[in-house]
């Protein structure tokens, strides 16, 4: 199984670090595993100018799978765009086709506490958001900031969808529904953008082809809401690029942490790319400070959906469930009075339990 390894910028190398321990932890059972790492976003423009130089690419494009850190920093933003970390990442999910993104939000009963919301509200949550990946108001053209006829300067986007865009993610997110509770809840914004008009259209004319999944329609404030308001009404969310990008980092918050919370992002030929939902978290980079644990739980998805070994996703999302049992934490994830440990010795801790199960 070829892996190409895409540390990247701030935190990504530190806990693309402990996602390594644990693919070590199975090469030394006997799993063959081939690791390749390459430059992206910031690191990689340092070394050639390019967020994504060719020979990442051809590396992702040639691998069963992709595991990603993060990208970003300060240091990059007044950068002519097209040298920026994220249209490093950006260029790479659209070269590779990656339209669904899954980011499931789940609650550990034992980070229960560490949610910002009353256990009883999020004790048993499981949501998956379906996030389309490669299309909207991140990829459409005409983009720019212009001088208009007032000779001011004014900014633009283009939210943009195809039908065929909105079809074959929606697809995902009924068949995801179909193995999961049979709830899909899809987010737009019809009452005021015809761009998301069309999204619940298709949705909607899709929806007989899966009689056994119940749909629902909900307006993306509205379900901004209702996500802290009672998440567990919610089985599968299916939704476009921006709204999906928001809602996930706040449902993260939900399960305790955004440190918590994995992706994996698909294309049609199963090829994936693993990462975490957050970015590279500059104001505590360099500092041992860092979750590891939703790059560690991308690496479970990674084998899940790419590497066809379920049961290693188990061993490794068993291995982070009995850590978390153990009481340890790092400090986004810790109570007051709570032992602190290092994003390191959470790796570590992570590696031993998973030799030992
Ligand atoms: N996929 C990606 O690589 C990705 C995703 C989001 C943002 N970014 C980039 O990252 C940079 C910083 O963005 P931001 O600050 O808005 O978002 P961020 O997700 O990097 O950080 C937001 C907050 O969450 C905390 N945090 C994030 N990950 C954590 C972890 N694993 N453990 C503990 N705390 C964690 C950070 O310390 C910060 O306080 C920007 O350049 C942005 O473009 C990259
Ligand atoms: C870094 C940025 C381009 C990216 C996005 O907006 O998709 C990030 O926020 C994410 O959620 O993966
Ligand atoms: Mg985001």
């Amino acid at each position: 199984m070829k892996i190409a390894v895409l540390p990247g910028d701030g935190i990504g190398p530190e806990i693309v670090a402990e996602a390594i321990k644990i693919l070590e932890v199975l090469r030394a059972e006997g799993i063959s595993l081939e690791l390749d790492v390459a430059p992206v976003g910031g690191a990689a423009v340092d070394q050639t100018g390019d967020p994504l130089p060719p020979s990442t690419l051809t590396l992702c494009e040639q691998a069963d799978a992709v595991l990603f850190g993060a990208i970003g920093g300060p240091r990059y933003d007044t950068l002519p765009r097209e040298q920026r970390p994220e249209r490093g990442l950006l260029r790479l999910r659209k070269a590779m086709d990656l339209f669904a993104n899954l980011r499931p939000a789940q609650v550990f009963p034992e980070l229960v506490a560490a949610s910002t919301l009353r256990p009883e509200v999020v004790s048993g949550l499981d949501i998956l958001i379906v996030r389309e990946l490669t299309g909207d108001i991140y990829f459409g053209e005409p983009r720019g900031i212009r001088t208009n006829g007032a000779g001011e300067r004014e900014g633009f986007n283009t939210m943009v969808y195809s039908e065929s865009e909105i079809r074959r993610v929606a697809h995902w997110g009924f068949q995801a529904a179909m193995r999961r509770q049979r709830r899909l809840c899809s987010v737009d914004k019809m009452n005021v953008l015809e761009c998301t008009q069309l999204w619940r259209d298709v949705v909607t004319e899709i929806a007989p082809e899966y009689p056994e999944v119940t749909l629902s329609h909900m307006l993306v404030d509205n379900a901004a809401m209702q996500l802290v308001r009672h998440p567990r009404q919610f089985d599968v969310i299916v939704t476009g690029n921006l709204f999906g990008d928001i809602l996930s980092d706040e449902a993260s918050m939900l399960t305790g942490s955004i440190g918590m919370l994995p992706s994996a992002s698909l294309n049609a030929r199963g090829q994936g790319l693993y990462e975490p939902i957050h970015g590279s978290a500059p104001d505590i980079a360099g500092q041992g400070k860092a979750n590891p644990l939703a790059q560690i739980l991308s690496v479970a998805m990674m084998f899940r959906y790419s590497l066809h070994r379920s049961d290693l996703a188990e061993r490794i999302e068993e291995a982070v469930r009995s850590v978390l049992a153990q009481g340890i934490r790092t400090a986004d994830i810790a109570q007051a009075g709570e032992g602190i440990v290092s994003t390191g010795q959470m790796g570590d801790a992570v590696a031993t339990a998973l030799r030992a199960h």
